[in-house]
């Protein structure tokens, strides 16, 4: 194998998934260093989602490697994945709708510390969880919603609690899918600013799937481009942004827009 495979943060080795006869994901390889961000890119159907998919464990690879600090991680589940520190933005299915957007994002923070509480302490470290997800909310921009209901919260805020709890999580691997899709103008700078800030932490890792070239453009260090399944081009936004696989094929109307 490849030495700077097992180098990189998150890497990814002739991944491969097939659904009945058709190759969705086909034999991806791509390494992902520390304090980058790589936004991917591709028309629909191109098979985005599901290497996401096959990065976090929600799908099963049907070929190739998917390895983590080095570590062979194909097999494992979700919530190993998790605990390696492989993070995807919560979606609302992850989210405990009856219970308040404060209480939600405490949750996360505790299950990461992972501790077992004992009789004397649990009451201060009630009062410190509960401290950390205030300043979570806080960097989100959200102290105001601590109290509401997660079922009542617009869609925008719904998204906006998605990216806090991630955060909370605190992952060696952020994986957003188009976090800032249904938000509106107001909403939607908040979270590229944080994301922005994430990615000033040079020791975090991101992936990004996003359509709107203006984020690209603004956070991408790197582009991967995928078309029916396979890597179509990888590179610095502008060699991508300009090659001809990419004008050509898939971003011609996209950069028309920007
Ligand atoms: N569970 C599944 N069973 C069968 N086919 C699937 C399954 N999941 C995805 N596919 C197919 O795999 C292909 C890739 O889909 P995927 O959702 O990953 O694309 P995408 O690039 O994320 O698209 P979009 O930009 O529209 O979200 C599509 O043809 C899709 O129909």
């Amino acid at each position: 194998m490849d030495e700077r495979m097992t180098d990189a943060v998150l890497a990814t080795e002739e991944l491969t998934v097939r659904f009945g006869g058709h190759v969705a994901v086909d034999r991806v390889t791509c390494r992902f260093r520390a304090g980058e961000l790589t936004a991917i890119v591709g028309p629909n159907g191109a098979g985005k989602t599901t290497y996401f998919n096959l990065i976090s464990g929600q799908i099963p690879a049907t070929g190739g490697r998917v390895l983590l600090g080095g570590r062979d991680v194909t097999r494992l589940s979700v919530a190993a994945r998790t605990r390696l520190g492989v993070g995807r933005a919560f979606q609302l299915t992850n989210l405990f709708p009856d219970l308040s957007v404060l209480e939600n994002v405490r949750l996360v923070i505790q299950s990461r510390r992972g501790r077992d509480f004992d009789m004397w302490s649990m009451a201060a470290a009630h009062a410190d969880l509960a401290e950390a997800a205030e300043a979570v909310l806080e960097r989100v921009r959200m102290t105001d919603l601590a109290g509401r209901k997660v079922a009542a919260l617009s869609h925008g805020d719904q998204r906006k609690l998605e990216v806090a709890m991630l955060i909370a999580l605190d992952p060696k691997v952020y994986m957003f899918d188009e976090p800032t899709a249904g938000m509106s103008v107001d909403e939607a700078p908040v979270v590229l600013e944080l994301i922005a800030a994430l990615k000033a932490q040079t020791d975090r890792t991101i992936l990004l799937v996003e359509h709107k070239m203006d984020v690209i453009a603004r956070l991408a260090d790197r582009i991967i481009v995928l078309h029916n399944g396979a890597l179509a081009a990888d590179g610095p936004p502008r060699e991508v942004i300009a090659s001809d696989v990419v004008q050509e094929a898939y971003m011609g109307k996209a950069l028309e827009d920007v």
